[in-house]
């Protein structure tokens, strides 16, 4: 097992910001721990680093208990935290020399892991410039470059793409992406989209406590909402769109598109909406099924994980 904990729980002051997380990770890729903010990713997250103790339950790291031997477990993980530890006075191949020996890698290996990691992150033409003088998303590259410089079998990275402008985002996918292919990445974002775009697996946390954990498609299949989005040039009434058997409400976001909620199934109802569209001349030209937006995603999945 690379990654298990077993019912971790923590307090900073009287109540749980976390409690009874119990994540198993088996297998390779990339793994998305989805939430809003202060749901208890980053404070999951430190815990399963070594930077924050628990108040209660255990974290194995490639069958290692971090509490018992933590030099040995953090030797198999890699953390960029949601502020990368950067020392901006130093050049990055000071830095990332400076990373390795805190690693405690032996020192014989460590020109040629700087090396390697430098190349692997794009910014071996940097090597010698301070890290005051580089872009946001090249500081983000030298902060992914101290989580993998050991090899960890598992990277943890928080929030790794918030800050970042579009373009850098794209980069800095493209390299989680890359590195996945060698070491298991633990990722966490508050952006549903990226780690749609992401994630082979999604864990989701809520007020400190996982809602749901399963793979992004059985994800996806849960968070299809029952409402569908439809744009027309001459929209009908409300009760005449209330009429279509199956739709249960109706509210209109423009003047030319209304949001149709729905029981049963998606398909039939479309469906019947198209043939509506055409007999009563309300012009259709687009329908879309309306993605839950993350807040309601929440809601609903708190309501089932409180049931
Ligand atoms: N040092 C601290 N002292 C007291 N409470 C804290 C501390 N750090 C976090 N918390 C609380 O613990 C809960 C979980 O916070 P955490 O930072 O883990 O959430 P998060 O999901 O990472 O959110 P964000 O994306 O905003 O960082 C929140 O209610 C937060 O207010």
């Amino acid at each position: 097992m690379i990654l298990k904990t077993e019912n971790l729980s923590h307090k900073y002051t009287s109540t749980w910001a976390i409690r009874d997380i119990n994540i198993e990770i088996a297998d390779p890729g990339i793994i998305g721990l989805l939430g809003s903010n202060g749901a208890g990713k980053s404070t999951t997250m430190n815990i399963i680093c070594g930077t924050l103790n628990q108040t209660e339950g255990n974290v194995y790291v490639n069958d290692i208990d971090l509490r018992k031997h933590p030099l040995e477990a953090k030797k198999q993980i890699g953390f960029l935290p949601q502020i990368a530890p950067l020392y901006t006075d130093l050049t990055i191949d000071e830095y990332l020399v400076y990373c390795a020996e805190l690693r405690l890698m032996e020192k014989n290996k460590i020109k040629a892991a700087v090396e390697e990691v430098k190349e692997r992150c794009g910014i071996a033409h940097f090597a010698s410039r301070l890290i005051k003088n580089l872009s946001g998303g090249y500081r983000q590259r030298v902060g992914i470059a101290q989580s993998i410089i050991h090899k960890p079998k598992l990277v943890v990275m928080d929030e790794p793409t918030n800050g970042l402008d579009p373009n850098q985002m794209i980069e800095a996918r493209k390299l989680i992406r890359e590195i996945a292919e060698e070491h298991t990445v633990l990722f966490s974002s508050h952006v549903l989209s990226e780690v749609n775009l992401l994630c082979r697996e999604v864990i989701m946390i809520e007020g400190g406590r996982i809602v749901f954990s399963d793979s992004m498609d059985a994800f996806n299949n849960y968070a299809q909402s029952s409402a569908v989005l439809m744009r027309m040039d001459h929209p009908p009434a409300v009760a005449e769109l209330l009429k279509v058997a199956g739709v249960t409400g109706v509210d209109f976001v423009s003047d030319k598109q209304a949001r149709i909620h729905f029981e049963g199934s998606e398909e039939e109802v479309t469906d019947r909406l198209v043939a509506a569209s055409v007999a009563g001349g309300w012009r259709l030209k687009e329908i879309n099924p309306d993605k839950g937006v993350l807040d309601d995603v929440f809601k609903q999945l708190s309501q089932t994980a409180g049931q």
